[in-house]
C-alpha cells in the first residue's frame, strides 16, 4: 500500500525492540500501533497519564513458544512455558526476599542481551516495547517489581529503576 500522507498531528515512528512502526500523537505524546485515520486530537483530556518515560531492568526467561527461542545463554531454548514460569517465580522470590539482587540474577539467567547490563534496558517511552511489557512497566512505581509478564519474547520480571 502506498505510504499515504498521515492525518495532521501524527508522526510515524519505528519501535527499537519490535521493529514495528507505531504512531505518535505529537500533541499528547500518546502512541498507538494502528495507523490513524483522522487528525490527532490536540486536547488530550488535560490529565497526565503518568510518566512520559520510564527506566527499567528486566529478567527474561524464554521458552519453546518464544518468538526467537535462542539467546546468549542457550542456542536452542526448549523449556516449556510452564517451566519458564516456575523459573521466573523462583527468581522473583529470591529478589523480593533479598537473597539475591536483580542485577545478579538478570546477568546470570536473563535470555535478553540486556543481561550484560544487569538487565537494564535504559529509558524508554510508550510505543517502544511490546504492549504487555509497556503496560506493566508504566504501571510500576520506581523500585517496584512486577509480577510475571508474558510477551511474544517469553516471560519477564520487570523492575522500574527511574
Ligand atoms: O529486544 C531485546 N532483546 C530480545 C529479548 C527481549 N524482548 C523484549 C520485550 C520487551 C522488553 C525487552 C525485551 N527483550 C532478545 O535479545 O532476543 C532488547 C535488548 C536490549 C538491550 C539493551 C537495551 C534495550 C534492549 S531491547
Amino acid at each position: 500500500m502506498a505510504d499515504e500522507e498521515l492525518p495532521a498531528g501524527w508522526e510515524k515512528r519505528l519501535s527499537r525492540s519490535t521493529g514495528q512502526h507505531y504512531y505518535l500523537n505529537i500533541y499528547t505524546k500518546e502512541s498507538q500501533w494502528d495507523r490513524p485515520d483522522k487528525p490527532a486530537d490536540p486536547s488530550g483530556n488535560g490529565k497526565t497519564d503518568g510518566p512520559e518515560e520510564v527506566q527499567c531492568s528486566h529478567l527474561l526467561v524464554k521458552h519453546s513458544g518464544s518468538r526467537r527461542p535462542s539467546s546468549w545463554r542457550e542456542e536452542n531454548i526448549t523449556r516449556s512455558k510452564e517451566e519458564a514460569l516456575d523459573l521466573v517465580k523462583s527468581y522473583r522470590e529470591q529478589i523480593a526476599s533479598g537473597k539475591a539482587t536483580f542485577a545478579e540474577l538478570a546477568s546470570k539467567y536473563s535470555d535478553c542481551s540486556s543481561a550484560k547490563r544487569g538487565g537494564d534496558l535504559g529509558p524508554f517511552s510508550r510505543g517502544a516495547m511490546q504492549k504487555p511489557f509497556e503496560q506493566a512497566a508504566f504501571a510500576l512505581k520506581v523500585g517496584e517489581l512486577s509480577s510475571p509478564v508474558h510477551t511474544d519474547s517469553g516471560i519477564h520480571i520487570i523492575q522500574r529503576t527511574a
